[in-house]
């Protein structure tokens, strides 16, 4: 065997890892997943001590995987066949892994609920309070479900996404901004004037032989349904 002086041994470590990382797929996720949650560390304004015990947890995973690999090829290279000892060597050098993965699920958890449930609240307070992104919601909603609902009845009634088909799409539209105006103006009259133009809305399709009046029918409930489900659900 070669004699190795100490930089030649660090050589040799830093080829383990690269040869590690390239050969197990299951390196290259811990090494995607631990960048990742380091950059998102560096936004969350952890102390010096919640900073090393996320460190020290990613290096554990990455440690007991890199041994756990050498533990399989050391038990391959010994033994071809199936093997009760190989078995349990494997076994407990995966269970190893867990342990770890398990350890680095935990501390996650502890740094990152609290601060990441703070910036959802604040999401979700912002949410409440724009009309405009309630509006824009429910406007996508009804869009993905009418052209869904043309797609799934697509064979019963024909058409095609944008015309015709088992859901009035310009109705379903016309009635969710008649829903949105009610909402938003709280004034019974313009509401009224906002649903009278999404009825005309609906009477042209069927007027105009584009759709039957069921499927006027439908996309006036849906629109409805989804503007008043968005605005009171989540607004
Ligand atoms: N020679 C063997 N005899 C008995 N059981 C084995 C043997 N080799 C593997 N096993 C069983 O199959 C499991 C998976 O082993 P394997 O070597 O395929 O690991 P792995 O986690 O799939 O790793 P890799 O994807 O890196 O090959 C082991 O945990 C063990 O239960």
């Amino acid at each position: 065997m070669k004699k190795s002086n100490f930089i030649s041994s660090f050589n040799y470590a830093v080829q383990g890892i690269i040869s590690a990382l390239k050969t197990e797929k299951n390196m290259k996720f811990h090494y995607l997943a631990a960048l990742g949650i380091i950059i998102i560390s560096l936004f969350m304004d952890f102390s010096r001590m919640e900073f090393m015990l996320l460190i020290f947890a990613i290096t554990f995973v990455v440690t007991a995987e890199m041994i756990n690999t050498a533990i399989e090829r050391t038990v391959d290279l010994v033994v071809q066949d199936y093997n009760p000892i190989a078995k349990y060597v494997k076994d407990v050098s995966a269970g190893a892994v867990l342990i770890s993965a398990v350890n680095a699920l935990v501390v996650a958890y502890l740094l990152f609920y609290d601060r990441l449930s703070n910036v959802g609240d604040l999401l979700l307070v912002k949410l409440k309070n724009s009309v405009q992104h309630l509006s824009f919601i429910s406007i996508l909603l009804v869009l993905i479900l009418t052209v869904g609902g043309k797609y799934l009845w697509a064979k019963k009634n024909g058409g095609t996404y944008f015309q015709g088909g088992a859901i009035s799409g310009h109705t379903s539209l016309a009635f969710c901004a008649a829903t949105i105006i009610a909402f938003v103006s709280e004034n019974i009259l313009v509401s009224l004037a906002a649903y009278g133009i999404a009825f005309l809305v609906g009477e042209s399709r069927i007027e105009g032989g584009i759709h039957k009046i069921s499927e006027v029918v439908s996309g006036a409930i849906m629109g409805i349904l989804v503007a008043f489900i968005v605005f009171k659900v989540i607004g």
